[in-house]
């Protein structure tokens, strides 16, 4: 079903931008679309003269880069395009930042392969080899980003002066390595250390904010309506729990949160929201007020949900032991 950007409507466009937007409802070729829509709605077009047909080729590549996987496929981190109209980021950072920020999201788990760093590592494979066990997964992600970019018929930043392109560049290695989730800790602390004296026209606070912003939208569908984040969960789990089922008949060691003898959704979820996302999205939040009501709301309500789906799992273990 090929649906060219004409063809969406305008109330599309503005649902579009909004953390609610449910990718559940799209296929894969009208997920396409959508993400020209981003580039155009941004006035990245205009702004930095990429050709339309460049930038089609650009996100097939992109779109074939992904793999098959349940989670770290195509249409996983849709939304940090939702982020950057939230918190109404065009008037306090340059346009080239913002292009930064879409394509490192875009771009940011490219040929995931549905095992994580500690199974590269453990398992000592060809990115952890070639990586030095150093973040394998996304400095391969942002190599094939790269590698997509450096053919002409997809580098939608060719008509960019060597400038720009070095800032872009610089801008998308340190955003897609900071999706490593064990840099958590240092990134936010980094983050919270200069938040009192944030200044926007400071490139190192800049740079900063930048790589919390890409993690907030890396981990965030528990900030979607429950009927879009609830589907993000099964599927991470399946894949959480493909990598630990493989650990086991590999004789590697097993991360407890992907085993599936001890993990259950509520009791993955609601540490995962009281230790990992709330710490995080406040951080944020003190400096775009707004999110509060657009995403930390709904997280509280995952977590009411979680706990209670908790409870209620806890109460039917006692029955059964009784
Ligand atoms: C500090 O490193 C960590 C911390 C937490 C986790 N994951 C969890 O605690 C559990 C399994 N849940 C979880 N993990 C999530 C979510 C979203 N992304 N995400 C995720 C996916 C891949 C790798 C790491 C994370 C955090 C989510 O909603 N829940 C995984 C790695
Ligand atoms: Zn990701």
């Amino acid at each position: 079903l090929q649906m060219s950007t004409l063809e969406v409507t305008e109330e599309v466009r503005q649902y579009l931008k909004t953390p609610t937007f449910d990718n559940w409802q799209w296929e894969d070729a009208e997920i396409m679309v959508l993400l020209q829509l981003m580039y155009t709605d941004l006035d990245f077009i205009t702004t930095f003269h990429i050709e339309l047909e460049v930038l089609q080729q650009f996100l097939y590549e992109v779109y074939k880069h992904y793999n098959n996987i349940p989670f770290h496929n195509f249409n996983h981190c849709f939304c940090m395009y939702g982020l950057i109209w939230l918190t109404d980021l065009r008037s306090k950072i340059d346009e080239i930042d913002l292009l930064t920020m879409l394509t490192s999201a875009v771009c940011h788990d490219l040929d995931h392969t549905g095992y994580n760093n500690a199974y590269q590592i453990n398992a000592r494979t060809e990115l952890a080899l070639r990586y030095n066990d150093i973040s394998p997964l996304e400095n391969h992600h942002c190599a094939v980003a790269f590698e997509i970019l450096e053919k002409p018929e997809n580098n939608i930043f060719r008509n960019l002066t060597t400038e720009q392109y070095k800032r872009i560049r610089e801008g998308m290695i340190k955003c897609i390595l900071a999706t490593d989730m064990t840099r958590h800790n240092e990134i936010l602390n980094q983050f919270k250390s200069i938040l009192p004296v944030f200044d926007f026209s400071n490139k190192d606070h800049k740079d900063k904010l930048m790589m919390t912003m890409i993690k907030v939208s890396d981990i965030s569908n528990e900030a979607r309506p429950m009927d879009v984040a609830e589907p993000w969960l099964d599927c991470l789990l399946q894949e959480f729990f493909n990598q630990s089922d493989m650990e086991k008949l590999e004789g590697l060691p097993v991360s407890p949160f992907m085993d599936r003898d001890k993990v259950t959704k509520p009791s993955s979820q609601t540490g995962f929201i009281r230790f990992v996302l709330f710490p995080l999205f406040m951080e944020l939040a003190n400096l775009f007020p707004n999110l509060e009501q657009h995403i930390i709301d709904p997280v509280r309500k995952a977590l009411d949900y979680y706990t209670e789906m908790e409870k209620a799992l806890e109460k039917e273990k006692k029955e059964k032991q009784n």
